[in-house]
This record gives C-alpha cells, sequence and structure tokens, in this order.
C-alpha cells in the first residue's frame, strides 16, 4: 500500500521479513568471519539505530557496541566545512570495529568516517551497511556487508528519513 510522508509518496520496497532473515545470515557470516576476536559494532546515527539494534540480536558471540554522530558545522571561515565525530566512548585501538550504516549512496559520509576510524589506529575496520546504491557510490572502500543492494532511488523507514520524517516505518519504502 502507497503511503505518504510530508509532500512524497512511497510504496512498499522491503518488508520487515525480508530485513530480518537478511540480518539473520549477515550476523551469521560476521560471527564466522570473526574468528574467535570480539567485535566493536558501531551504529552511525540517526539512521542505523534499527540495523544496528536488530543486527546484533542475531550475533550469538561476545560482542560490544556504540553509536556515534557526524556533527558538519561552518567553521570560522565561511567555505571551511569540518566534519567532526560525536560520541566514540570506546577504545578502539587494536580492535575490530564493525561500522554499521543503513545506507551507503554517495559514501561521502564512509569516506569522513573511515578517515576518522584509522586515525584511532584499529585492527580492522569492516562496514556494514543494510543498503547501498552501487550507481551512486564511486568510492573505492570495500564494503564488507551488504544487506541489499538497490537502484539509484529515494528510500525511507527502518531508520532513514525523507526530511526527518519516516524513521520509525518497520519497513522500507521506495519514492513513487
Ligand atoms: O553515502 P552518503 O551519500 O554519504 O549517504 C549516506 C548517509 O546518509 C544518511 O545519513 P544522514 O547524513 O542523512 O544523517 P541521518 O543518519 O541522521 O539521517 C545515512 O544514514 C548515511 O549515513
Ligand atoms: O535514499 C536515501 N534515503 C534516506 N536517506 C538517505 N541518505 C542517503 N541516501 C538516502
Amino acid at each position: 500500500m502507497e503511503i505518504q510522508v510530508l509532500d512524497k509518496t512511497f510504496i512498499p520496497f522491503i518488508d520487515a521479513e525480508k530485513i530480518d532473515v537478511r540480518l539473520k545470515a549477515l550476523a551469521a557470516q560476521i560471527e564466522s568471519d570473526m574468528n574467535g576476536e570480539v567485535p566493536v559494532f558501531i551504529g552511525v546515527l540517526n539512521g542505523s539505530f534499527m540495523v544496528l539494534s536488530d543486527l546484533v540480536k542475531h550475533y550469538k558471540g561476545a560482542c560490544e557496541m556504540s553509536f556515534v554522530k557526524m556533527a558538519s558545522y561552518i567553521g570560522t571561515q565561511s567555505t571551511n566545512k569540518v566534519t567532526q565525530l560525536l560520541g566514540l566512548d570506546v577504545d578502539v585501538t587494536d580492535r575490530v570495529v564493525i561500522l554499521v550504516e543503513d545506507i551507503v549512496d554517495t559514501g561521502n559520509t564512509l569516506v569522513t568516517l573511515k578517515d576518522i576510524f584509522d586515525q584511532h589506529k584499529p585492527k580492522n575496520v569492516k562496514i556494514f551497511t543494510l543498503c547501498l546504491k552501487p550507481e551512486a557510490y564511486t568510492k573505492d572502500i570495500p564494503l564488507d556487508y551488504v544487506g541489499f543492494e538497490i537502484e539509484n532511488k529515494f528510500i525511507v523507514g527502518y531508520g532513514m528519513d525523507y526530511d526527518k520524517h519516516g524513521r520509525n516505518l518497520s519497513e522500507i519504502y521506495q519514492i513513487k
């Protein structure tokens, strides 16, 4: 059934059961890749709150988790855009970090995040994303765990917003 979010109409795209089945499979894959390591799952707010929660429920091994948020602001010079990481409260030195995203689109967010995390000298940074738009992603950071490769159309729900709305939808919808 079509839904309306603000001024846009969306159609059902990935249902809750399909998301759950995929997360369960990926959690098992991560577990088998860990070889006894205790990973630190790091969700990137706001969008990743649902996916991290549901992913770790399927992860049966030992793990830690936390969330971070990117903060972009204009510096003293109007062209000087600075991006900062807020909330990293785990020492990730020599740890296996799994960055958890709801979506990788252009990859701009990911490039900045990966740079910041690398400065903390982790053993390894792996990238998890529930959705990937391969036509839009032109960066060369390898994506280790991808839930769904999707076409280059705007989606909403399951944590993802359209102008701050629609994050609470339990399924993913695509713009009509
Ligand atoms: O690959 P990109 O083109 O960089 O897009 C992906 C990013 O965009 C969204 O976050 P957003 O910055 O909208 O913040 P939000 O998570 O609070 O919605 C999403 O959660 C990713 O972090
Ligand atoms: O398609 C999208 N939907 C919601 N948020 C996003 N951030 C990047 N791409 C998207």
